[in-house]
């Protein structure tokens, strides 16, 4: 819908009205059409200003319509009708001019924004590219290696930003309808000649040639297998090589291979599944808009190794005012020094004053008595974590939030140390805590409502994607993640390398492979963990048993790494080797080739060839399987709460929409099949083994992802 009225006796004044952000859905569009056609037909109209309601201008096109059988007006004739036109036409940009909205504001003869508005063409987020001209207008206005930055990487601009590159004319801090009105009858009868940007020659760039090839090899290498950037890259370069109407040809050819692809699909999964993620569950019937958050002024983090740092960051970046609880008096120096160091280097980033006085710093765990929120973050042990919950609970006022950082203990275990377990949740971060988007929100069988949203309120302030989910070892994203590393050891017992099962998972699209990963966090982290489960013990990797623990197949590969004092980065040598402790490049390790060629031998296990499809069908099918058990618990509400944890936390990429939403891709009944073959394969890992959820959901046809929730409710009122 667009409204239509007449302003300051001579302008026609359209305004976009689709909340909440005046999406471009078909009745905007056709809305657009009959204002500019009403506007210009008027004989006493001199020029139009186009502005959205509340504040905003533009959101882009209606992402909710692809996919779906699109009518209405198409948005490139709609915006070439408003370049042509022989009035003056204004985009007055408040709030955002995002996508579809920009190129609408670019087919305008002049753009005046609020100095808090953002601009940006972010299509390439959601695997496309800005199809409605955009991809040819924004060059040739702003010349191309701008253009090139902001179509590749979807960035916002601020209002300065766009009038420093040349995007809008003119800023205001004032009300913007009112200037670009007082704009458009100051500009009413000048000519527009010069004011069609398609019209405009594409501004010279020397060597442009070498310019688009290094692009290009850039885009390519971060975009790690999206399509989306290099078809950007594609479509700018027909702008700077060729005339605008073929130029104009050549976006809709590239624009046909994207739309309809499964990257634009998965991407734009991702984009609603990280909104549908704020709209939390539990299995008792708490949900996330009758369930009030409590207000949190001040937080304290107990134990300031690696993870209470980070959260120290975040939360003092978020406008808190911390305590920060060490008892180890060298070890609370050292952190006083990391955290002040994390928050001088992230403001300069940002351009803003450091935080350093938000946060003060006390070896006596009595500093935290008045505070609204705990989050503990000592190292993961039980007994300890215990001792700490019940000195908290002595000494919190009443009503502060008990949160524990654990990554797999058991929640309910700890509220039950404290008089009121119902304030009690965890809050898992991931590594490094201020900078990592992701945080589960793990509610107890006793937690409040109150409680997780609380906890889910602070971390969407902190930036966090935060996902609720219920209380189990691992929670979602380490209980899928523990089958996904065993069998990627599995794998190397098998035949394989390190190199090779990180090479298909890199090409899959994950920034780095298992093995570099395991590396990277430290062989002794996960041998610590392995070792709380009961599933270490010294000698042990060598002996007999060394291949069957507790009733099932075990690779005690990564036990033997730890035993050879092969940590990963931090001792220069793991599953790879390093030049020297902390470097990053990793170097293939003949000593692991034959350390693994040697453990074959002695287990009597034969080498066998082993392709990329199958590390990748063994590693995530065997995680898919996990999260449709995940489901069927009802550990997570839905397939996106999953798929959110593991595009922001551990690496999955998005543009394959996150691991449920890529067994919808590949097809369920293909994935059930395969886990079958590996099942009867490896009949020592029962976990191969088709969950029932899966199975119900072949039977019943394979249904759509959005639709799976009708099948999981089924199965639980069946139990
Ligand atoms: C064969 C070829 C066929 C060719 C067909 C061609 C058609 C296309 C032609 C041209 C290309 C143009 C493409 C586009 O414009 S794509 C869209 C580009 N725009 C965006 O990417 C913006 C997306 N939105 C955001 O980034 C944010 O929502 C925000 C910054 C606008 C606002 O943020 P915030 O205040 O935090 O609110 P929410 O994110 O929570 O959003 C609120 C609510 O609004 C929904 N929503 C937002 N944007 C859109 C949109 N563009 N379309 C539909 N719905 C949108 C959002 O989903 C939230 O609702 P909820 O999910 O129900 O919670």
């Amino acid at each position: 819908m667009a409204q239509y009225t007449r302003v300051s006796g001579f302008v026609g004044l359209i305004t976009l009205q689709n909340p909440p952000v005046n999406a471009l859905s078909a009745p905007v569009r056709q809305g657009i059409v009959d204002t500019v056609q009403r506007a210009l037909s008027d004989p006493e109209v001199k020029s139009v200003v186009i502005c959205g309601q509340n504040g905003i201008f533009c959101g882009g096109a209606d992402i909710k319509e692809f996919g779906t059988d699109m009518f209405g007006p198409p948005l490139i004739p709609m915006i070439h009708a408003i370049e042509a036109a022989n009035k003056p036409v204004v985009a007055a940009i408040e709030g955002i001019a995002l996508g579809g909205g920009l190129e609408l504001a670019l087919g305008c003869h002049y753009r005046i924004a609020h100095s808090k508005a953002r601009l940006g063409l972010p299509e390439v987020t959601l695997g496309l590219l800005p199809a409605a001209g955009g991809s040819q207008r924004l060059p040739r206005l702003i010349g191309v290696p701008a253009a090139l930055n902001l179509i590749t990487t979807g960035r916002h601009v601020t209002a300065a930003e766009a009038l420093q590159l040349g995007i809008v004319d003119q800023v205001t801090d004032h009300n913007t309808v009112d200037a670009a009105v007082k704009f458009a009858l100051r500009v009413g009868g000048q000519s527009l000649d010069a004011r069609r940007i398609s019209t405009y020659p594409c501004p010279q760039q020397p060597d442009l040639d070498a310019l688009f090839e290094d692009v290009m090899q850039k885009v390519r290498q971060s975009a790690r297998g999206a399509i989306a950037p290099v078809a950007c890259v594609q479509a700018v370069r027909a702008a700077a090589t060729l005339p605008y109407t073929q130029g104009m040809e050549r976006e809709k050819e590239l624009m046909a291979t994207l739309f309809t692809s499964g990257q634009a699909r998965a991407l734009q999964y991702c984009f609603f599944a990280q909104r549908a993620v704020g709209r939390w569950k539990m299995p008792n019937g708490a949900r996330w808009d009758t369930s009030k958050p409590r207000p949190v002024h001040k937080a304290a983090v107990i134990g300031l190794g690696t993870m209470g740092r980070g959260i120290t960051v975040a939360l003092a970046q978020t406008g808190l005012s911390v305590i920060a609880v060490e008892s180890q008096e060298k070890q609370l120096m050292e952190a006083k020094q990391a955290v002040s160091g994390m928050l001088e280097r992230g403001a300069k980033r940002r351009g803003v004053a450091p935080v350093l006085d938000r946060i003060s710093y006390s070896q006596d765990i009595q500093a935290v008595a008045d505070v609204d929120l705990v989050i503990e973050a000592v190292f993961e042990d039980m007994a300890l974590k215990t001792k700490v919950f019940r000195q908290l609970s002595a000494v919190c006022k009443p009503g502060t939030l008990l949160c524990t950082n654990t990554s797999a203990l058991d929640v309910d275990q700890l509220a039950s140390e404290t008089p009121n377990p119902e304030l009690v949740v965890g809050m898992h971060f991931f590594a490094p805590a201020h900078v990592m988007k992701l945080l589960e929100v793990v509610y107890g069988s006793r937690s409040s409502p109150e409680a997780v949203a609380t906890a889910m309120q602070l971390g969407k302030k902190m930036g966090k994607a935060s996902v609720a989910v219920g209380n189990c070892r691992g929670f979602v994203g380490n209980r899928m993640l523990k089958l996904y590393l065993e069998q990627a050891s599995f794998l190397l017992e098998e035949g394989a390398t390190p190199e090779l099962v990180d090479g298909a998972l890199e090409e899959f699209g994950f920034p780095m492979g298992v093995f570099r990963m395991s590396d990277l966090s430290g062989l002794d982290v996960g041998w610590r963990i392995r070792k709380g489960e009961g599933l270490v013990e010294p000698g042990m990797a060598s002996g007999q048993s060394a291949r069957i623990r507790q009733g099932r197949r075990y690779s005690p590969l990564g036990d033997l790494l730890y035993e050879q004092g092969r940590f990963g980065l931090k001792t220069s040598r793991g599953w790879y080797q390093y030049d020297k402790p902390g470097s990053r490049v990793a170097r293939s390790d003949p000593w692991v080739h034959s350390f693994l060629e040697e453990y074959r031998a002695r287990h009597g296990l034969v080498a066998r060839n082993i392709d990329h499809q199958e590390v990748l069908e063994r590693c995530l099918y065997a995680m898919i399987n996990e999260g449709f058990h995940i489901l069927e618990d009802g550990i997570a509400a839905g397939p996106e709460d999953i798929d959110v944890i593991y595009v922001f936390g551990f690496g999955w990429p998005r543009h394959r929409g996150g691991p449920m939403f890529y067994a919808d891709m590949v097809g369920l009944a293909k994935v059930m099949e395969k886990l079958e073959h590996y099942h009867q394969a490896h009949p020592d890992v029962p976990y191969l083994q088709p969950s029932n959820l899966l199975r119900k959901l072949v039977a019943s046809g394979s249904p759509p992802i959005h639709t799976w929730g009708e099948v999981i409710k089924k199965l639980h009122s069946q139990l």
